[in-house]
């Protein structure tokens, strides 16, 4: 044995061997090594005389498992795009090599390019030992076709989950892009706007994060050092992530800072679909502090309520980065929700929405009073510019106005403050839609109010019935979870018994809050036991 050949095969033994124990890094750079040394021998046996008439081939079949091993480690390592390029080098050599292939095709899926990875799968049939594999194969192969069914039509079933308290593995999810392109928006910069008429509770897009970091905080002061440490995780991974992919890389480069959102450019919604590939870098710089600006703007808490089972812990906390929603502004009036799911976010339309129509959610709670999501929108670094906020900045300046939330601050007689916004309401001309803006900001005080036998035997006949608030405050902040307990609670109170009008109407809530990812008969399932628990 000639001493290159000693020395390749201790270095193929010590790379199996650190792959075998896991040592990703390690690994990637002995078989880098034994790339080199192969590809050097390839060369020298075009040159020189070998005895053995096989050395050529066994050369090559090495230097097919080298690069084959090399994918494995890197994808693990989330190296996806340099994992993509060794698959195809062993491809080269190797077209069905059965591990290549196998390696290919798990990178394509966590890169959600569904029917590509469906190829490959398909492919590592021919290979003799997709024979011996046949069960693992077709476990890959079922799956791509349920991620790819669902990536082309936006049909996703959550009801078991959702049925089951939100418990056990979140279910694995495709991403998906509806009826939606990035455009100018009128309230800041780009928006995402409805490309054709959208009903309420269909999906409107399923996008997986960039990256994300959960924990829970603890007390005041070790949960103020827990957010800090993980921010600075979010951030660590944010980075690796953009260092090894040129189109995340593009794309968060595309996000807003916050500053200058009208000169900023309207992408393209090819470079959000996943099958299609970027080379292209980004023209501008992504320093630190860009990205740091990036996420400060960008980043989502993941404030839902299955976030919080997730974490069984109130004091859970989650941040992550979703690309596609990131071009969502937001609204106190808003048309569109969203569920997070394991790494996914899904934002479904909580009200019909029509084509053209910009798509809109809450950064933050829109069931409270102007003042404190003027409060929270400056936070956040911009001060709102939706509807809802325009109209109640003008509404504010009537002096009754401010008495009734003083009078609501002190929080005595509930009853006797609702009474005074509605009559107020109806002198002030206030009709339609405004009503419901107004009625979401005191929402707190109409839930204590139909929430209490003894307020509503008090004033409940000055008030107007609790169907027509609900209806009003759902139109303005679509289903929520509050208010769609006062409704339960309703039905609770009468035995579940209020009638097929009001079941309905929780119906109807319940879809827009979870969207139609939650089938009807699930939804029924979940009202009913709603009404018959006594912890609801
Ligand atoms: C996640 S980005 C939304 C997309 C952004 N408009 C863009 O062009 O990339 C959040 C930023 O959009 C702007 N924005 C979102 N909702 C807004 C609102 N209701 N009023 C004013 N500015 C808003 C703010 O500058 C905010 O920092």
């Amino acid at each position: 044995m000639s001493a290159a050949e000693e020395q390749m095969l201790q270095l193929r033994s010590k790379a199996t061997e650190l792959l075998l124990r896991e040592e990703w890094k390690d690994s990637i750079q002995l078989y880098s090594q034994l790339i080199d040394l192969c590809q050097n021998q390839i060369l020298k046996t075009q040159e020189d005389f070998n005895p053995d008439p096989d050395y050529p081939s066994k050369l090559h079949k090495s230097l097919c498992l080298a690069f084959s091993n090399r994918a494995d480690a890197r994808s693990r390592l989330q190296d996806f795009t340099e994992a993509l390029k060794d698959c195809e080098q062993a491809l080269q050599i190797e077209a069905t090599h059965f591990k290549t292939l196998l390696c290919k095709g798990k990178i394509l899926l966590s890169l959600n390019r569904y029917s590509n990875a469906l190829d490959c799968f398909k492919e590592a049939l021919f290979d003799p030992q997709g024979n011996g594999n046949l069960e693992l194969l077709n476990g890959y192969l079922e799956k791509c076709k349920k991620l790819e069914f669902q990536s082309r039509t936006g049909s996703f079933d959550l009801s078991d989950w959702v049925l089951n308290g939100f418990r056990g593995k979140p279910p694995e999810l495709a991403e998906y892009i509806g009826p939606v392109h990035v455009n100018r928006s009128e309230i800041s910069g780009r928006g995402l706007f409805a490309t054709k008429n959208i009903d309420a509770g269909t999906l409107v897009l399923v996008t997986k994060a960039i990256a994300i970091e959960r924990g829970i905080l603890g007390s005041e002061d070790s949960g103020e050092n827990a957010q800090f440490v993980m921010w600075k995780n979010f951030v660590y991974k944010v980075k690796e992530a953009v260092t090894k992919c040129q189109k995340t890389q593009l794309l968060i480069n595309m996000l807003s800072t916050g500053e200058n959102e009208e000169g900023l450019e309207v992408p393209d919604m090819s470079f959000f679909r996943p099958e299609v590939e970027q080379n292209s870098c980004s023209k501008e710089k992504l320093d630190m502090d860009k990205i740091l600006s990036i996420l400060d703007v960008n980043s989502l808490v993941e404030e839902a309520v299955s976030a919080k089972v997730l974490g069984k812990n109130s004091d859970f906390y989650g941040v992550g980065l979703w690309l596609l929603a990131s071009f969502i502004n937001h609204s106190c009036n808003p048309n569109a929700r969203r569920l997070h799911v394991g790494d996914y976010v899904m934002v479904h339309a909580s009200r019909d929405i029509k084509a053209g129509e910009e798509i809109t959610f809450m950064y933050f709670d829109a069931l409270s009073s102007l003042d404190r999501r003027v409060e929270t929108s400056e936070s956040w670094g911009f001060n709102c510019k939706c509807r809802r906020c325009k109209f109640e900045e003008a509404v504010r300046s009537k002096k009754e106005l401010r008495e009734i939330e003083i009078g609501l601050e002190k929080w005595v007689d509930v009853g006797g403050t609702v009474y005074r916004l509605e009559e107020g309401m109806k002198r002030w001309a206030v009709k339609g839609k405004e009503k419901g803006y107004l009625r979401a900001s005191f929402w707190a005080a109409y839930s204590e109010v139909y929430g209490s036998d003894r307020s509503m035997k008090r004033g409940g006949r000055r008030i107007p019935v609790m169907e027509s608030v609900v209806d009003s405050v759902v139109e303005t902040v679509g289903s929520d979870e509050r208010v769609l307990k006062v409704v339960v609670e309703g039905l609770k109170k009468s035995g579940g018994g209020a009638g097929v009008v009001d079941f309905e109407r929780a119906m109807k809530m319940g879809r827009g809050f979870y969207g139609k990812v939650v089938k009807k008969q699930a939804m029924r399932t979940l009202l009913e036991l709603g009404i018959h628990d006594q912890s609801y």
